[in-house]
């Protein structure tokens, strides 16, 4: 336990909640490694009916309750209002709900820190902004550039993959998730005869065979290239440039920074492959960077393969927005 006792130890920790260092709270490394080690903490200290607890009760309560509070627009009443604090009579007034309901789901939502009980009134608690802004809430984000995201970041005028590499930790995070998260769910060689691609491929045309757009670290095009060795012609992966040069070097692939808003630099390769991508883009940008791809086609040649999951209006399994 180092130099400190237990006892000390809680009551530095208390210190620590009750008045957290305003420069700790800047986005620091210090600050993000603190957190982590204090959820470390929680983890080595946890009981196993305290695992229970958190998994079957408290997790699904906690979302239930935010998500309640969210359709009352809770967070941004307290945010609008942050001074004075606002009392439970106002709060009824202003969502319509119930006043025993409400005094019970203020009662959890403080519980978890979301927002903070004076005498009878009520402030919302800064770790909580993002939910409170109106971006969160009813609008159905259409600009990629004016999102939650970029309002939790505190960075306007960026796409989220913009940010998540300007980030680096982040965007390595990101970047590993992606190669490790769905390892070998739905990979093109399982859902496509790639025997076909690989009797049609005419080095004559172009010595590609396939390009992988927004391919991440390459995890697919590795994946595949891995149970087809026969694969003739090159291989090409493509993500922006920050995000490429993490990629491994594997015998076989290229790596090759490109932003897919731009001309695609290949041209008549065999196959195109655009994989898990199309989601994080509004209509207009995704006909834009098909463009671009339309562009590099050979007539009759080559192909253009999207993979992209498809969420059924009804019927959708729990797991359905996350098969990557
Ligand atoms: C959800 S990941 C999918 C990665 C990979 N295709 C897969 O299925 O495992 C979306 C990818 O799009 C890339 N991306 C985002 N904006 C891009 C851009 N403007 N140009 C090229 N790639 C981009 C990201 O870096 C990321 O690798």
């Amino acid at each position: 336990m180092g130099s400190l006792s237990p006892v000390q130890l809680l009551a530095e920790l208390e210190n620590l909640v009750a008045a957290p260092p305003p420069d700790l709270l800047a986005e620091t490394d210090l600050r993000a490694k603190l957190y982590q080690a204090s959820k470390r903490a929680a983890l080595a200290l946890e009981q196993p009916t305290e695992v229970a607890v958190r998994l079957l009760l408290a997790h699904p309560v906690e979302s239930t309750i935010v998500n309640i509070a969210l359709r009352l627009e809770l967070f941004s009443k307290l945010a609008d209002a942050e001074y004075p604090p606002l009392s439970l009579a106002s709060l009824v007034e202003s969502t319509g709900a119930d006043v025993e309901l409400l005094k019970r789901i203020l009662s959890v939502v403080a519980a978890f820190g979301a927002v903070k009980v004076g005498a009878g009134s009520y402030t919302h608690s800064p770790s909580y902004k993002t939910l409170a802004d109106p971006a969160f809430g009813n609008a159905n984000p259409m600009d990629p550039k004016n999102t939650a995201v970029q309002r939790a970041f505190g960075m306007a005028d960026a796409y989220l993959i913009g940010i998540l590499l300007q980030k680096r930790a982040a965007g390595q995070a990101f970047g590993r998730l992606m190669s490790t998260w769905g390892e070998v769910n739905a990979l093109l060689q399982h859902l496509y005869p790639v025997e076909n691609l690989v009797e049609g491929f005419d080095a004559e045309i172009s010595k590609v065979m396939f390009v992988d757009v927004g391919s991440g670290y390459g995890q697919k095009a590795i994946a595949l290239k891995q149970e087809f060795p026969e694969l003739l012609g090159r291989i090409a992966v493509q993500d922006p440039a920050m995000s490429i040069e993490q990629a491994p070097t594997v015998p076989g692939i290229e790596s090759q920074a490109h932003d897919f808003f731009t001309e695609q630099p290949i041209n008549h390769a065999k196959v195109y492959y655009i994989r898990q991508c199309l989601h994080n883009w509004p209509d207009d940008a995704c006909i834009q960077f098909l463009r671009h791809l339309g562009d590099a086609l050979k007539p009759g040649y080559s192909k253009l393969l999207i993979y992209k999951q498809v969420m059924p209006e009804r019927g959708a399994s729990e797991w359905s927005p996350y098969r990557m």
